[in-house]
C-alpha cells in the first residue's frame, strides 16, 4: 500500500509542552493539526498555549497577526480518539512510559487509516519495541524533537527494524519542510542526544549529591565554563524530571551499564513530584521570582 507522499493533516498526541510545540511548528508550516490528549479540555489548554506563544511572536513583531489566525484555524482539539482517522501522521508525544505509549498505539491504530504513518517523539524507547506493539510496524518510526521545538533546530530521525524506506522518506521530507536539520540515529536506548546530554545531566546531579558544588555553583560553572546556554540543573527543570529519569533507567536497562545508574538524588526528586518547570518546582523553585534553588 502506498504512503501518504504529503503529510497534510497532522495528529498529536499528548498535548504537553512537546506535543503543543509539534503542533505549533506545524500548523504554522501550513499543516492542519488534530490535538489529541487525555480530555478535550486538555487538548484545547495546549492549544492556548500555542495562542499564547504565537501572540508573543506578534507582539515582537517576529509574525504577522493574520499569519497567527491562520495557524490557529488550522488546529483542532480532538474530542475523542476518532478525530486522528483524516491524518496522514500521528505523531505520539505522550508522557515517557512504554506501557502509557503502548496503550496509546493500541487505541489509535484501529482508527487510522490503513495507509497513515505512526511516529512517537520518545526521547529513549526502542522504536523497534514500540513498532511491535501496534498494527504497523513498516509504517512506524521515531521523529525526535527537541524541547523548545519552535527554537531547537534538530531533529533525530530513528527507524525501527521493520520501518519501510519510503515511510522514512516521507518523514525526512516532513521534518525539513517544518525547516528542521535531521541526523539519523540506529535505535540504540537514548538515540544520539539523549544518550550524551541526559548522563551530563545525571552526573551533575551526583556532583550535587556528593557535595562537589551547589546547584547554582554547577549551573554557573557550566554555562561559563562550556558555554551551554543553560546549566544542567536549569536544563533538567526544563525538560521535566520525570523524563530526565525515565531517560536514565531506559539506558541503565538497556545498556545494562552501571555508568548509567540514575543518581538517587534525581529519584528523590521524580517521587516528591518536583518535576521541574511543569510543576512549579525541580532544582528551583519557580513559584519565585528569580526562581530559587531547592537545596
Ligand atoms: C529530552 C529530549 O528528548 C531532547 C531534548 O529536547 S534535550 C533539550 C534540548 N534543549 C536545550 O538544550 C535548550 C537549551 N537552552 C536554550 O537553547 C536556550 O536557553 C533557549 C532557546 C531555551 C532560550 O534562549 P534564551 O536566549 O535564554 O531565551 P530567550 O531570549 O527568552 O528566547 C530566545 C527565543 O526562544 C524562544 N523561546 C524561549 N523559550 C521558548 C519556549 N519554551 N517555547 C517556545 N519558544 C521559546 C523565545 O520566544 C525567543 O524567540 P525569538 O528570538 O523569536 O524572540
Ligand atoms: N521534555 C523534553 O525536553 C522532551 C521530551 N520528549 C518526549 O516527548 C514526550 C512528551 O514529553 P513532554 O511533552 O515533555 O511531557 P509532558 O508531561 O509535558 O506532556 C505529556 C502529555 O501527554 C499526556 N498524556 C499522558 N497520557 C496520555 C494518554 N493516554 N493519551 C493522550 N495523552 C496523554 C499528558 O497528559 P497528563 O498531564 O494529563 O498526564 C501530557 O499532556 C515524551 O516521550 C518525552 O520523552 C522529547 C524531546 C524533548
Amino acid at each position: 500500500m502506498p504512503v501518504p507522499s504529503r503529510i497534510e493533516t497532522l495528529g498529536v498526541v499528548g498535548a504537553g509542552q512537546m506535543g503543543a510545540g509539534i503542533a505549533q511548528v506545524a500548523a504554522v508550516t501550513g499543516h492542519r493539526v488534530v490535538v489529541y490528549d487525555v480530555s478535550l479540555e486538555m487538548a484545547r489548554q495546549g492549544i492556548d498555549k500555542i495562542g499564547a506563544q504565537l501572540a508573543r511572536q506578534v507582539a515582537n513583531g517576529k509574525m504577522e497577526a493574520s499569519a497567527r489566525e491562520a495557524a490557529l484555524s488550522r488546529l483542532v482539539a480532538a474530542d475523542g480518539v476518532g478525530a486522528l482517522a483524516e491524518a496522514d501522521l500521528v505523531i505520539e508525544a505522550a508522557t515517557e512510559r512504554e506501557d502509557v505509549k503502548r496503550r496509546i498505539f493500541q487505541q489509535v491504530c484501529p482508527v487510522l487509516r490503513p495507509d497513515a504513518i505512526l511516529a512517537t517523539n520518545t526521547s529513549s524507547i526502542s522504536i523497534t519495541r514500540l513498532a511491535s506493539g501496534t498494527d504497523r510496524p513498516e509504517r512506524f518510526l521515531g521523529i525526535h524533537f527537541m524541547n523548545p521545538v519552535p527554537v531547537m533546530k534538530l531533529v533525530e530521525l530513528v527507524r525501527g527494524i521493520a520501518t519501510d524506506d519510503d515511510v522514512f522518506e516521507t518523514a525526512k521530507s516532513f521534518a525539513a519542510g517544518l525547516g528542521k536539520t535531521l541526523t539519523v540515529s540506529e535505535d540504540f536506548p537514548g538515540f544520539i542526544v539523549n544518550r550524551v546530554l541526559v548522563p551530563m545531566i545525571n552526573e551533575a546531579i551526583y556532583t550535587l549529591h556528593e557535595g562537589v558544588g551547589t546547584i547554582e555553583s554547577i549551573d554557573a560553572s557550566m554555562r561559563l565554563g562550556a558555554n551551554h546556554p543553560m546549566g544542567p540543573f536549569q536544563l533538567a527543570d526544563f525538560i521535566g524530571l520525570d523524563t530526565c529519569l525515565a531517560i536514565m533507567q531506559v539506558l541503565h536497562d538497556g545498556l545494562a551499564d552501571s555508568k548509567y545508574r540514575p543518581c538517587p538524588l534525581l529519584v528523590k526528586y521524580v517521587e516528591a513530584g518536583w518535576l521541574g518547570r511543569k510543576t512549579g518546582r525541580g532544582f528551583y523553585d519557580y513559584r519565585v521570582d528569580p526562581p530559587k534553588p531547592t537545596r
